[in-house]
């Protein structure tokens, strides 16, 4: 442990880039880390391969980490569970104005969806905490600790900051042709389930998510298969979800991503309008909250026997190609000794704004807890 937290300090204390993340269940945490403060953006999605950090905003270039430019690492997971970190959690109290604010935008896009043909529009809000930036390896010490089922990262470019956060959400999973994705829309509080299901509301809210991919993906897929709908925890929330898998008619990543950012479950339905109704009404930018990040193009050899028993020890190399990418949710970023928190909530017609401000407090306890 102490060497990989002087591999992470020595790194950032020379401003120079790395991410470090843990995918859901995996055994291995990995870091990549550049070896100068070059920002590389991604130009290429099908032949570039690296960590890519992408914004909400399509018109905006990701970034990349690519693999020619960084060195690799991987520690056990297990390493980071074994002592349990010390996180209290920050308690930390909105002030009424917030709330004020944020049941406005909830009230005002309730009244579009009314007024408009938009069904849905995912509203967001950004809590500014008085907190130091914290030591990064015990950041990310507490976050993959807490949250060992979400994709856990700490991300860092001197030019562009620092970000961590806590995914429950896959944008995209892609090995050879097979592609996976899920609808995630919908929240309880673990506490608050028993007493208060799910209802139409939640249901018709992640059923938009779950009928905009799966019409979107339609033209580029030759086989198209759904889950049954289940409910799935993230921390101390829980979430509808549905499955999707697909094969790919080509591997054209680019028109997939396309197809698949952003969805519903952070923008809204039709998208164009819920982005500009995001763009006029949210007075905050999101950067990379609700963009996606992750695993590009990652190659990985693949050894297979010709024979059942391996007789002659003939073995295959190939070398496969995979991406795994998440939604930028439950995320948060530092600057000047502020923490900057980012929570939203899908708004139908049905939304209650009181109810909506509470979930976006419930979500912002996920950073809070590891704070
Ligand atoms: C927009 C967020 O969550 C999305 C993902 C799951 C459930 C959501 C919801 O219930 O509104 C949101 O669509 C967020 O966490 O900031």
């Amino acid at each position: 442990m102490q060497q990989f937290k002087e591999l992470i300090e020595r790194q950032y204390q020379a401003n120079l880039p790395f991410v470090l993340y843990h995918k859901p269940q995996e055994a291995e945490v990995n870091l990549m880390t550049q070896t100068d403060q070059e920002l590389f953006y991604l130009n290429d999605t099908v032949n570039e391969s690296g960590f890519v950090f992408a914004p909400f905003d399509v018109s905006q270039k990701a970034i990349i980490f690519p693999h020619k430019q960084t060195n690799s690492f991987s520690f056990p997971h297990q390493m980071f569970l074994e002592k349990q970190p010390f996180s209290k959690g920050f308690h930390y109290k909105e002030d009424a104005r917030q709330a004020e604010i944020y049941q406005e935008l909830v009230n005002k896009a309730i009244a579009s969806i009314q007024q408009t043909e938009l069904k849905k529009i995912v509203t967001s809000r950004v809590l500014e905490l008085p907190v130091e930036v914290p030591q990064v390896s015990d950041l990310f010490h507490r976050l993959t600790a807490t949250y060992p089922d979400a994709m856990t990262y700490v991300w860092y470019h001197p030019k562009v900051g620092l970000w961590a956060g806590a995914s429950p959400e896959t944008l995209l999973k892609v090995k050879h042709q097979n592609l996976e994705t899920v609808a995630l829309a919908g929240t309880r509080h673990e506490s608050d389930l028993s007493a208060q299901p799910f209802t139409s509301k939640e249901y018709e809210e992640q059923d938009l998510v779950t009928q905009h991919i799966l019409d979107n993906l339609k033209p580029y897929v030759k086989t198209l298969h759904q889950s049954e709908r289940s409910e799935s925890k993230a921390g101390q929330l829980i979430h509808l979800k549905t499955t999707i898998k697909a094969k790919l008619k080509s591997q054209s990543l680019q028109q997939v991503i396309a197809q698949l950012h952003p969805t519903p479950a952070v923008c809204g339905l039709p998208t164009q309008l819920a982005k500009q109704f995001l763009e006029q009404n949210e007075a905050y930018n999101r950067q990379f909250y609700s963009g996606y990040f992750g695993e590009l193009n990652f190659k990985s050899e693949n050894k297979r026997s010709n024979r059942p028993q391996n007789i002659e020890n003939q073995v295959f190399k190939s070398l496969k190609t995979s991406s795994n990418l998440f939604v930028n949710l439950r995320c948060m970023s530092f600057q000047d000794a502020t923490c900057y928190i980012y929570v939203g909530g899908g708004i139908t017609s049905k939304s209650n704004a009181l109810a909506e401000w509470q979930e976006t407090c419930n979500k912002a306890q996920t950073m809070l807890n590891v704070l």
